[in-house]
């Protein structure tokens, strides 16, 4: 039997199913999703055990047009993942129209070494007819090694999407060891947890302008306490965070709380403060102390 290992990543437009996708195939959930674009800000690798094959899996950000220093830096973070994975799986939802999006992400890829597969995710949206035809226009699309159709939602293929990307890693030995789910450091995941409670009802209002910094974490026999910065960039969001009498913030923690004792299985003391770090997407000095 070959053994087989290597790194993958799912790259689409926004709304894609790239992260939902994601947290389908690990059972767990590492990446952010949401209804809006963006939110998936950090390379989280999360790592799939087969008795055949080791799938190493990493999540990027997705391409856009950059406006800010910030901007460019995840833009420099995805060319950079793509030209170190050996599959990439291209994701074009079933229920949409194959877009100038796609057509250019698809160019982008022509070029790199990877074996790229293309993922028709959301499967479930729409009929058997409409399945197939969105199957041959992706295949018009472009070279693609495969075409997969899945749904994250119901597990339709997504054990078969395991495969098919298992089957275009390289031969290799077992990149890491058995128990390993995931290498982000513990305080990213719980930093992405509490950003996404943050965001969750005000994503409208201040979409790009969270980010959560982990400042200590301690063990106190069966208690994790976890004293964590969010950031904002200017006072007026700092009020729509914390909300009247405080009221907001309060179930901002309560919601993180909960995601992040799921994350490490025990129990969880969470203290939140919010701050305002102005303009940060623009400073590299800020960027550089929030993980960028
Ligand atoms: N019905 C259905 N909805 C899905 C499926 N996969 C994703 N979605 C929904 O589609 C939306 C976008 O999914 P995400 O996984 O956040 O998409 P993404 O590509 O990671 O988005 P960005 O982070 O913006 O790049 C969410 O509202 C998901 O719930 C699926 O298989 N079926």
């Amino acid at each position: 039997m070959t053994y087989r290992a290597g790194f993958a990543c799912f790259v689409g437009r926004p709304n894609a199913g790239k992260s939902t996708l994601m947290n389908a195939i690990i059972g767990q959930k590492i990446a952010i999703t949401s209804n809006k674009p963006q939110t998936t800000r950090h390379v989280i690798r999360g790592v799939l055990h087969r008795p055949e094959a080791q799938v190493v899996l990493v999540d990027t950000p997705g391409l856009h047009r950059p406006r800010t220093l910030l901007g460019e830096r995840l833009n420099d973070l995805v060319r950079s993942t793509w030209s170190e994975v050996d599959v990439i799986g291209l994701c074009i939802p079933a229920d949409e129209a194959i877009g100038r999006g796609d057509r250019f992400i698809t160019g982008e890829l022509a070029e790199l070494k990877a074996s790229v597969l293309a993922v028709v995710t959301k499967a479930d949206l729409v009929d058997k007819k409409r399945l197939a035809e969105q199957l041959v226009a992706v295949s018009e699309l472009g070279e693609f090694a495969e075409v997969v159709p899945v749904s994250a939602v119901s597990g339709y293929q997504v054990e078969t999407l395991i495969d098919v990307i298992s089957g275009y890693l390289p031969e290799s030995p077992q990149l890491y060891p058995d128990d390993m789910l995931t290498d982000e450091p513990e305080q990213v995941l719980i930093a992405e947890l509490i950003r996404e409670a943050a965001l969750e009802g005000v994503r409208d209002e201040l979409p790009h302008s969270i980010a959560v910094v982990v400042e200590e974490m301690m063990r106190e026999g069966a208690l994790t306490k976890i004293y964590a910065d969010v950031y904002v960039e200017r006072q007026s969001q700092k009020a729509i965070v914390i909300g009247a009498r405080a009221s907001r913030l309060k179930e901002v923690g309560t919601r993180a709380r909960h995601e992040i004792e799921g994350l490490i299985g025990g129990k969880v003391y969470l203290d939140l403060h919010v701050r305002v770090a102005k303009d940060w997407q623009r400073d590299p000095k800020q960027l550089r102390k929030l993980g960028f």
